[in-house]
């Protein structure tokens, strides 16, 4: 499988087509997230499913688990590849997320986000590392069932150790060189790759590159060659 997801960040739908159309045979799939999702709302995602690309929808749920199971039913027609929900919503909440989703799709649970690091965590009262908040909400993932955590490549190693089949979507991947922006805990594509992950999501790095297609094509090239095999 083709690990790079585009992360198709933008309300405008014409220019999310236009980068789907750009990468579509380069990317293993696209990513729509709130910002897509509040603007465009499902006849948007279907818009960008006709691109035959894997759609991955970063719509985070956090909440009750009726509210989740309902809210994740609702979108279980759409079959979206990947489905995330917040981890700390808990176990029950989890189950439920799982039990609603389409049998095609994998539904992973967000630990710590990967615009956080440690001070972030202690101002929300959250006590350790960010490892060790990513290793406690994998253990409550993996006993609720869903398939998989989101956590930055910083902790895939530990995670992947911690849940061999496991299946891991690492955002907050940068080039080296690259502007970093609101990420704070970043590695690079092939070090999260060689260290477990299952999924790159990859943005602004390719999403505003002066060619797109260009960026996925170099990002490739940086992998090692078995790593690249997938790609
Ligand atoms: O912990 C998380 C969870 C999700 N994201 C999402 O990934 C992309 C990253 O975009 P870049 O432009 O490559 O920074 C974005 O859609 C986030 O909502 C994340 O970054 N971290």
């Amino acid at each position: 499988m083709n690990p790079i997801f585009v992360a198709l960040d933008t309300p405008d739908i014409h220019r999310a087509v236009a980068i789907a159309r750009d990468v579509r045979g380069l990317a293993g799939g696209v990513k729509l997230g709130l910002e897509f999702f509040c603007a465009n709302g499902e006849e948007g995602v279907l818009r960008i499913a006709e691109g035959e690309l894997p759609v991955f929808l970063d719509l985070k749920f956090h909440d009750i688990p009726n509210t989740v199971a309902k809210a994740v039913a609702a979108l279980a027609h759409l079959e979206p590849a990947i489905l995330t929900v917040h981890a700390a919503g808990g176990r029950e909440m989890l189950a439920a997320a799982k039990a609603a989703a389409s049998p095609k799709t994998k539904v992973v649970g967000v630990t710590v986000l990967t615009s956080l690091d440690a001070a972030d965590l202690a101002a929300a009262g959250i006590s350790g590392s960010p490892a060790d908040q990513v290793k406690r909400l994998t253990d409550l993932a993996q006993q609720s069932g869903i398939d998989g955590i989101v956590c930055s490549g910083e902790e895939v190693a530990a995670a992947k150790k911690q849940w061999p089949d496991g299946f891991f979507v690492v955002p907050g991947v940068r080039p080296e060189g690259a502007d970093v922006g609101d990420q704070k805990r970043v590695v690079t594509p092939a070090q999260a790759l060689s260290d477990g992950a299952s999924v790159l999501v990859i943005g602004r790095p390719i999403t505003g590159a002066p060619n797109p297609a260009q960026a996925i094509r170099d990002i490739a090239g940086t992998l090692n060659s078995s790593e690249e095999a997938r790609v």
